[in-house]
């Protein structure tokens, strides 16, 4: 299966797309953390790559276009793929869809996951990360998980913030770009979403609700 996954930052779009992976037994290619595993090892890529993320922008189409397609040709993505965080803007939409075409491959799912806006920017600035296991999930926005005080709400350690959770302009930068229906992110799933009928599903979750009730969601509509 060649599966799109899009959400805003904030909407557990790596959860979600965790479950994807594992249903389709795909490779889930994320083209952040390509960027980041650049910037790790000190490559070329990596270093052209590095100026623009730390502004918050885009890295530019003629960097990022060719390096997903690349990555779409290996082995391991012979039998499908789940691509999540490309493509991020219209033309990017434009250019996966020409190259998909020129290698005889078609998008077989696309899922978007809802999200209000300011829903998205709480849930990342109230974010808090439990010192003993990260994946304790703590947040001072949603009632569900709010914290017992200010320790852990599952074991009652500690808790610290991640910095770039606190950048609220940084945040509102990258979801500009998401929410963006003429040029962005979501202007490339529409680009798809026009394409869907030919052998294309496309499937909108609603992310407001608890992961667990996202993820019932998202494998009932797959099915
Ligand atoms: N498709 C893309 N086109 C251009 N830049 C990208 C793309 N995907 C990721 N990036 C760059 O890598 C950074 C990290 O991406 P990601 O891990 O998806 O984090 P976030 O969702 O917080 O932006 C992005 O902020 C952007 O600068």
């Amino acid at each position: 299966m060649n599966i799109l996954f899009f959400g805003p930052n904030g909407s557990g779009k790596g959860t979600q797309g965790a479950i994807l992976k594992d249903k389709y037994n795909t490779p889930h290619i994320e083209s952040g953390a390509i960027f980041r595993e650049n910037i790790g090892k000190g490559t070329e890529l990596g270093a052209q790559a590095k100026a623009y993320i730390d502004k918050g922008d885009l890295v530019p189409d003629e960097i990022t276009i060719p390096m997903i397609l690349d990555r779409l040709k290996q082995d391991d993505c012979k039998n499908g793929w789940l691509l999540d965080g490309f493509p991020r803007n219209k033309n990017q939409a434009i250019k996966l869809d020409e190259a998909l075409k020129e290698a005889g491959m078609a998008l077989d799912i696309v899922v978007e996951i809802l999200l209000d806006r300011e829903i998205a920017k709480n849930r990342i600035m109230g974010r808090r990360l439990c010192v003993n296991d990260n994946n304790h999930p703590n947040n001072i926005y949603i009632d569900a998980i709010k914290p017992d005080g200010d320790k852990c709400r599952v074991c009652g350690g500690d808790l610290k913030t991640r910095d770039d959770d606190q950048d609220e302009a940084a945040i509102n930068k990258r979801h500009n770009i998401y929410y963006d229906t003429t040029e962005g992110t979501l202007a490339s799933a529409y680009y798809f979403k026009d394409l869907a009928g030919a052998g294309l599903k496309y499937i909108t979750l609603d992310g407001a609700p608890s992961v667990k009730e996202v993820t019932a969601e998202l494998v009932s509509k797959l099915d």
